[in-house]
């Protein structure tokens, strides 16, 4: 019963992005990010499955290779710790797919306490947003050129409800650091930065959706103590999703054939759903969020208003 609370696919919720998906990936890039374990790894099985050509990225060397050559493509590393490794990981991207169809940003995770990446920011941060930000950006005239259109999917997460977004201090500086409200910030700005990116290509071919995965039995919380605990009981396993059904939102989102309804939303498994969070509807803060996340990043060139 418990599991069908956490399963929306168990009680049947509507589905609302359109049902029409491309089952047919033949000839298809697709980049997944965090794609040597859990819901990317997953994902990166269903893509490849339907006949993409995928770069799996990943941080551990040894997962990634093997997930690689389990499905036979080419792994791709980086610590998203570091900006210049996403910028010399775009270069090496670009360089080996000529087109680039779908780019799921999938990394990311939380901290039991307060990291600063080499770039000088704090590493929830920097991991959830300003890498895949990052990155984004780095391929996103690529991206412009995919034949059929391409489609930018960005795994959020429910929590980003609790998040605050306070532009002076991104970097979560000061005392009290909260693991949760840093976490649920990253993703609020996740689903802020998916719209702004919708806004911005609007009028391009590329597409973007952000999603809740949801409750998924993973290693995301490989960092916080607590959490390893919680979600590690066999009660906690037996009641959340698999990594499988955790992937289903991406592999869907990133092929579903008509956007048009749903470009630049926060998808709740597969329910578009309006976020409860007021800052996810201000259109100024992602505005000013887009602008602060490319100071922070270093990049000179974004696509205009
Ligand atoms: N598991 C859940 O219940 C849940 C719920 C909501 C959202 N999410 C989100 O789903 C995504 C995938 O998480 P998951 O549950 O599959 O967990 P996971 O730990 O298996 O996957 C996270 C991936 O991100 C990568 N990553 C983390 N730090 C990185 C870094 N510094 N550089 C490069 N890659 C890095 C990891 O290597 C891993 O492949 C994450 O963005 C997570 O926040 C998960």
């Amino acid at each position: 019963m418990y599991a069908s609370l956490l399963n929306p696919q168990i009680v049947g919720w509507s589905i609302v992005v359109s049902d029409r998906v491309k089952t047919d990936l033949q000839g298809r890039t697709v980049v997944v990010t965090g794609a040597s374990s859990g819901i990317g790894a997953a994902a990166a099985r269903r893509f490849a499955e339907r006949g993409a050509e995928v770069a799996v990225v990943g941080r551990s060397p040894e997962r990634t290779a093997a997930l690689a050559r389990e499905i036979g493509a080419q792994a791709h590393l980086v610590d998203y710790g570091r900006l210049t490794d996403v910028r010399r990981l775009a270069e090496e991207l670009l360089a080996r797919y000529p087109r680039i169809d779908v780019l799921a940003n999938n990394a990311g995770g939380f901290f039991n306490s307060r990291k600063e990446s080499e770039d000088g920011h704090e590493l929830t941060f920097q991991v959830n947003v300003l890498a895949p930000f990052l990155l984004t950006n780095l391929l996103l005239d690529r991206l412009a050129e995919a034949p059929d259109g391409a489609r930018v999917v960005n795994t959020a997460s429910m929590d980003h409800g609790k998040g605050h977004l306070d532009l002076d201090n991104l970097n979560s500086a000061g005392g009290g650091y909260n693991w949760r409200r840093v976490y649920s910030t990253a993703k609020l700005a996740t689903v802020v930065l998916t719209q702004e990116l919708a806004r911005r290509t609007r009028d391009t071919s590329v597409t973007a959706a952000c999603f809740h995965p949801g409750v998924v039995a993973s290693n995301v919380a490989r960092d916080s103590t607590m959490m390893r605990v919680l979600m590690g009981t066999r009660l906690a396993k037996a009641m959340m999703s698999t990594p499988e059904q955790g992937a289903e939102p991406l592999v869907h989102l990133a092929t579903t054939a008509d956007m048009s309804t749903g470009n630049g939303a926060y998808f709740n498994r597969l329910v578009h759903e309006k976020s409860a969070n007021a800052q996810a509807a201000d259109a100024q803060l992602a505005q000013q969020l887009w602008e602060r996340s490319a100071q922070l990043t270093g990049l000179t060139a974004t696509p205009g208003v």
